[in-house]
């Protein structure tokens, strides 16, 4: 129960992160007539063009944070991206506020130490064999220990930066160059994982409410680069594989508690189900249920936040989704080709509205539903392929 946006009732949830899974976030509890606060360290950033408000901050300077937070004074805090003063979070949850899904998940998950360390040591959960390095020479001994190929990533990062597989002895080095320029925080220390040769990898996306734990169909995906290229929702998997998989995200999510969705990332590889990673928050692989499911990753979060029961999640339709990316970096562009797009049979697109290209940087999704998944995939990268990011050259 709660007022309009802007009177003194009103129920006002505050976004760490306004990328395009935040838009998403915030179209969802606008629709519940949440007021909304967007926050991220650039202006203008997607989520901030459908909030009420925005900040422009750098979320890692824990003063400036807890300033901000306290002065606004939010019902709600939802971390939309790991790299956060999550230090500065967990003052504020002891001070009295509600943190999505909890101060201490957003900690844990914050690096890649923190949810390493607990679900492959403390939950015992199976994952690649691990090591951290915190300067070159250890790097070497890692790879040395681990073998090759190995995958070497920054501490803090995510959508792939920084992250590089070390084929030969000899790529140490460039994988460690590639790993300092890639970090989101000023640190040096990486994880060197042992190569999973994966058959296929999935996100399960787990969803904490007062309903209890439900697990939507899973969704495959393919990354390039370490980041998300394509993905499909169901995936196929065997019994055992998909019990394998909701025991792992069961577990792993039940430790991390609060309510919310979470985005538990899995290999599948021929001995068995593998924990990857997880994000306490919508993965970029779900956006694909905005077609999909009768209520999106981005929906479901929302419900389980504020509280509000999840009696079913249904799959509507097999459905894909495939990425546009920039090539280049500008702040004078057009996106291109969304008539012929649109023209693709059961076919939808996103435009996250970002006001700058990079190369790399995630700019739009193509979203298309079939009777089955093979044809919505090939429908959504037709889509996708059509879409262009245009330079204008003046
Ligand atoms: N140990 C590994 N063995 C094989 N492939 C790996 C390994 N680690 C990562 N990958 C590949 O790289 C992808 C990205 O890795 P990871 O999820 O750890 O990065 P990320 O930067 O956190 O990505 P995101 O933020 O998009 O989830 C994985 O989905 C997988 O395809
Ligand atoms: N894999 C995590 C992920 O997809 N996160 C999404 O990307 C945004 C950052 O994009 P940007 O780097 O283009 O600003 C984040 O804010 C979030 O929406
Ligand atoms: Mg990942």
């Amino acid at each position: 129960m709660w007022g309009a946006p802007f009177s003194a009732g009103a129920k006002k949830m505050l976004l760490l992160g306004s990328g395009e899974l935040g838009k998403e976030v915030i179209i969802e509890a606008q629709r519940l007539g949440v007021e909304c606060i967007a926050v991220d360290r650039y202006e203008l950033a997607p989520a901030m063009q459908v909030a009420h408000r925005s900040y422009c901050l750098d979320m890692q300077d824990a003063e400036a944070l807890k300033a901000l937070i306290r002065k606004e004074k939010p019902d709600i805090i939802v971390p939309e991206i790991e790299a956060i003063a999550t230090g500065a979070l967990e003052e504020l949850e002891q001070e009295g506020f509600h943190v999505v899904p909890t101060a201490r998940a957003a900690r844990l998950t914050m690096d890649r130490e923190g949810i390493r360390r607990l679900a492959a040591e403390k939950l015992q959960l199976p994952t690649a064999a691990y090591r951290f390095a915190d300067h070159f020479e250890q790097l070497r001994s890692a790879v040395h220990e681990l073998g090759t190929p190995c995958v070497v990533k920054p501490l803090m990062s995510s959508s792939g930066k920084g992250q590089s597989v070390c084929r030969t002895p000899e790529d140490a080095e460039s994988c460690w160059n590639t790993a300092l320029e890639g970090a989101r925080a000023k640190t040096t220390r990486v994880i060197v994982e042992a190569f999973v040769p994966f058959e296929s990898e999935i996100t399960l996306l787990t969803v904490r409410s007062v309903s209890g734990t439900t697990f939507c169909p899973p969704i495959g995906h393919i990354q390039k680069d370490g980041d998300y290229v394509e993905s499909w929702q169901p995936h196929g998997m065997t019994d055992k594989q998909l019990l394998d998989a909701e025991d792992i995200a069961r577990t792993i999510t039940d430790e991390l508690g609060g309510y919310g969705l979470f985005g538990v990332e899995l290999f599948l590889t021929a001995d068995g189900v593998i924990f990857s990673e997880v994000s306490p928050r919508p993965h970029d692989t779900g956006m694909v249920t905005m077609i999909t499911q009768d209520l999106s990753e981005f929906a479901l979060h929302v419900r389980a936040i504020l509280g509000f029961p999840i009696p079913s999640v249904t799959l509507l339709t097999p459905g894909a989704s495939a990425t546009l990316k920039a090539e280049q970096a500008t702040r004078d562009f057009v996106i291109g080709g969304l008539h012929d797009a649109l023209l693709l049979p059961r076919t939808q697109v996103r435009v996250f509205g970002k006001p700058e290209t990079k190369p790399g940087r995630r700019m739009a999704v193509a979203l298309s539903a079939a009777g089955d998944v093979e044809t919505a995939r090939k429908t959504a990268k037709e889509a996708a392929n059509m879409l262009k990011v245009e330079v204008n050259h003046v």
